[in-house]
C-alpha cells in the first residue's frame, strides 16, 4: 500500500496542500483531479519522494519514504513527471533504458523490446528523442517507466504518473490507459493527475478531488462525478450523462454563462 498520512505542503508560510491522507492499493487506479493551481502536481511529488511533507508522513508497504535509499525505492515505484527533460543526445531506445539504471532486470533487451512495442515507439528506437514530437516524447517517457516495473515482481508497486496524456491524440490517450490498467493485474497501483475527466469516469477506480489545496472528495469514482460536486471544484457548469450505448459516465461542460457564478455552483 502507498499511504500518505495526515501530509502537508507550506512554502514560506504559505499552505500549498492541506492535511491530506490518501491510500493507494497494488492493482487500483487512483486519478486525482482539480483545477490549474489546486496542488496536484505538489501532492504528486510528495507521494513520489520528490519533496518533502511540512508534516505527517507517507510510506510505502508500511515503511516511511525516508527511510528507504533511492535504489530500493526504485525497486517499488516509477515516476512520470509532467516534464522530462534529457539533456544529451540520446536515441529512443537509450532513453527507455534509463528506466533499468536503478533496477537489475533478468531480461533487460526483451523487457525494453515490449515496453516499446506496448507504447508503440518501437519505429522509433534508433532516432534521436530531441527530433521527436511532443506525443512522441511523451510515449517514450511512459515506455521508461513502464521498463521500470515491467518485470513481475513477488511484492506491490507503483506507478505515478502527472498528466501523461497531455500532448496526446484521442486514440493515443486511450491507449495509455489501457496500458495502465495491465499494470492492475501485474500487483501495482497506479496514481495519475489527469484534466480529462471522461478518460478518469473510463478508467479510474477511485478519485481525489482537489480544490485549493484541500480534498473535496475521495472515493469510489462513480459516487465522485457527481455534476454537483464537479461544478463546485471546478467553478463551472458540468453535468454528468450515462452513454446509451456504452453505459459509461459522460462528462459535459459547456461555456459559461454570464450569469453563473461561484454562488451557483455552491448551491
Ligand atoms: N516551489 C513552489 N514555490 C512557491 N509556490 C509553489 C511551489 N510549488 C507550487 N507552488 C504553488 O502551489 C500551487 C499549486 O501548484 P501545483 O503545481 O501543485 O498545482 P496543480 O494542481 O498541479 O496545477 P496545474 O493543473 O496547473 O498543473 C500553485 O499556486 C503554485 O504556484
Amino acid at each position: 500500500m502507498l499511504t500518505a498520512s495526515n501530509i502537508q505542503f507550506r512554502i514560506r508560510n504559505r499552505t500549498i496542500l492541506d492535511t491530506t491522507s490518501l491510500e493507494l492499493a497494488a492493482g487500483q487506479i487512483i486519478a486525482i483531479l482539480g483545477p490549474n493551481g489546486a496542488g496536484k502536481s505538489s501532492l504528486f511529488n510528495l507521494l513520489s519522494g520528490e519533496s518533502s511533507c511540512t508534516c505527517g508522513e507517507v510510506s510505502y508497504n508500511g515503511r516511511s519514504i525516508a527511510k528507504y535509499k533511492a535504489r530500493d525505492l526504485a525497486e517499488l515505484r516509477a515516476v512520470m513527471p509532467q516534464h522530462s527533460s534529457v539533456n544529451f543526445p540520446f536515441t529512443v531506445r537509450e532513453v527507455v533504458e534509463l528506466g533499468l539504471i536503478s533496477i537489475q532486470p533478468k531480461s533487460p533487451e526483451k523487457t525494453v523490446d515490449e515496453v516499446m512495442a506496448l507504447a508503440q515507439i518501437k519505429h522509433l528506437q534508433g532516432q534521436e528523442y530531441y527530433q521527436l514530437s511532443g506525443g512522441e516524447k511523451q510515449r517514450v517517457q511512459l515506455a521508461r517507466v513502464l521498463a521500470q516495473v515491467w518485470e513481475r515482481k513477488p511484492y506491490p508497486r507503483y506507478v505515478l504518473l502527472d498528466e501523461p496524456t497531455s500532448s496526446l491524440d484521442i486514440a493515443q490517450q486511450h491507449a495509455v490507459l489501457e496500458i495502465l490498467l495491465q499494470l492492475k493485474s501485474r500487483n501495482i497501483g497506479v496514481l495519475i493527475i489527469l484534466h480529462d475527466l471522461n478518460l478518469a469516469a473510463q478508467y479510474a477506480d477511485e478519485i481525489i478531488l482537489l480544490k485549493s489545496g484541500k480534498i473535496s472528495y475521495c472515493g469510489p469514482m462513480k459516487e465522485g462525478m457527481d455534476g454537483c460536486l464537479l461544478e463546485k471544484v471546478f467553478d463551472h457548469p458540468i453535468r454528468i450523462m450515462n452513454c446509451p450505448v456504452t453505459n459509461q459516465l459522460i462528462v459535459h461542460s459547456t461555456n459559461k454563462p454570464k450569469m453563473y457564478s461561484s454562488s451557483r455552483a455552491m448551491q
